[in-house]
């Protein structure tokens, strides 16, 4: 199948293109990247007006698939991917069971092939059963091709251990993918710890929490030469910790949320499960220092974090609702409305940070990420023009907990490229 997207602004990290080009796609590869292709195609996608970018590489994405698919699956969740432009997830191991073996980690992508309009990269967890007591079986689920290992919902809290992950992480050629929480000091804490939640009678989760980890990680890090990636980061001293760590050249990358760019804990109206997440909403100052960080550089990676859940798991007080919202439909329009219209990014960087980068820390680079010549014909054509309100009902996600229905924004995905063949069209 050929595929011919004309007259669109190309954005292409990897080689600096940035400007009106024209794209030909031929079965799984791009084929021409230029002005003015006339060569004929199966179909012709008019990119008028359009930004067209690398498919967008989602970083950290729950599909709850195995064991949760009440969440989702990894239909629903690949056929939200799509729908916000993501040709590539990465799937988190938290589910039921956890992704802790060789064979577990190969059930996904065999499934997924049938099941997911994009491709699902499965990270396999560092600890069996993520309970933080034996490290799982490291080099079968590398071989398996899970690229990076996590233990995602939770810390390693057991540094020792963590470390010897981290090494044998490394020599199976793969990254960890840290998220940062030390649990006892959690204390029961359901948002930041702040004024807001004093006044509405809430326990708090304090900068600490995370920032002591994100600490402990990066020095672990140094010591065993991983590449270590940093989840969801939040708050001003991750920043910072980042920031040193890239002067010192450790191989440290990290990550920022939508959620964690625009919101604050003063957007929180009233007591509502849809804006409880790990970790929380922090300070204008954390959004402040997080939107610099990405502004520049020293934070990678924007990633959703979708994280779905059921109604009656949400629709409660914070208190005993579950934590995380969704933000696979909302992650490319809330990044274009709330850092590039607004100056903080260049459109180039939105691309850098939603494909190229995330591409690289898989060591996919060689094949994805960009607008080039043989590489794979995974490509998101968006509509920077487009002003709407954001509606869950419009999602293909099983998961409706966002805290952002009813936000305006501007940007629309228009078309969803994977292997060269239109998986969603707007
Ligand atoms: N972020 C969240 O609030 N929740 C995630 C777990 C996680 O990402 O830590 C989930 O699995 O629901
Ligand atoms: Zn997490
Ligand atoms: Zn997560």
């Amino acid at each position: 199948m050929r595929v011919l997207i004309k007259n669109g602004h190309v954005l292409d990290p990897a080689t600096g293109v940035d400007g009106i080009c024209d794209v030909l796609t031929e079965d799984q590869r791009i084929i021409g990247v230029k002005e003015h292709i006339e060569e004929q195609a199966d179909r012709v996608i008019d990119a008028k007006g359009c930004y067209v970018m690398p498919g967008f590489i989602d970083l950290h994405v729950h599909l709850r698939d195995p064991g949760l698919e009440y969440k989702e699956t990894l239909e629903t969740g690949g056929k939200a991917a799509a729908h916000g432009g993501v040709t590539t997830v990465c799937a988190m191991p938290n589910t039921k069971p956890v992704i802790d073996t060789k064979e577990r980690v190969e059930d996904v992508h065999t499934r997924a092939k049938e099941d997911s309009p994009v491709h699902v990269i499965q990270l396999g967890a560092v600890t069996v059963g993520q309970a933080g007591e034996e490290l799982a079986d490291i080099e079968g689920m590398a071989e398996a091709g899970c690229h990076a290992i996590s233990e995602d919902g939770k810390s390693v809290m057991n540094a020792s251990l963590y470390r010897e992950g981290m090494r044998r992480a490394a020599a199976s050629g793969i990254a960890v993918f840290a998220h940062c929480e030390d649990i006892h000091m959690v204390e029961g804490g359901v948002m930041n710890a702040d004024q807001k939640a004093e006044a509405l009678g809430l326990k708090g989760i304090t900068n600490a929490v995370e920032d002591v980890i994100v600490a402990r990680d990066i020095l672990l890090a140094k010591e065993t030469g991983v590449q270590l990636h940093l989840c969801h980061c939040s708050t001003a001293d991750s920043v910072r910790m980042v920031a040193e760590a890239k002067k010192d050249g450790l191989p440290v990358t990290a990550e920022v949320c939508p959620h964690h760019f625009i919101m604050t804990t003063d957007d929180i109206t009233e007591d509502d499960g849809n804006f409880k997440m790990n970790p929380p909403l922090r300070s204008k100052a954390d959004v402040e220092a997080l939107r610099e960080g990405l502004k520049n550089d020293i934070m990678d990676v924007i990633a959703t974090d979708h994280a779905p859940h059921a109604e009656q798991e949400k629709d409660k007080s914070m208190k005993d609702a579950a934590f995380g919202i969704v933000g696979l439909e909302t992650s490319a329009a809330l990044t274009y409305t709330e850092l590039v219209e607004t100056g903080v990014l260049t459109p180039m960087q939105m691309a850098e940070k939603m494909s190229y980068n995330p591409a690289k820390i898989l060591g996919l680079s060689e094949e994805k990420g960009s607008i080039s010549e043989g590489k794979i014909a995974d490509i998101v054509v968006f509509d920077p023009s487009k002003e709407y309100e954001i509606d869950k009902h419009t999602f293909f996600s099983k998961g409706k907990n966002t805290p952002f229905h009813g936000r305006k924004v501007k940007g629309e995905v228009r078309c969803t490229i994977v292997d060269g063949v239109p998986v969603y069209e707007g």
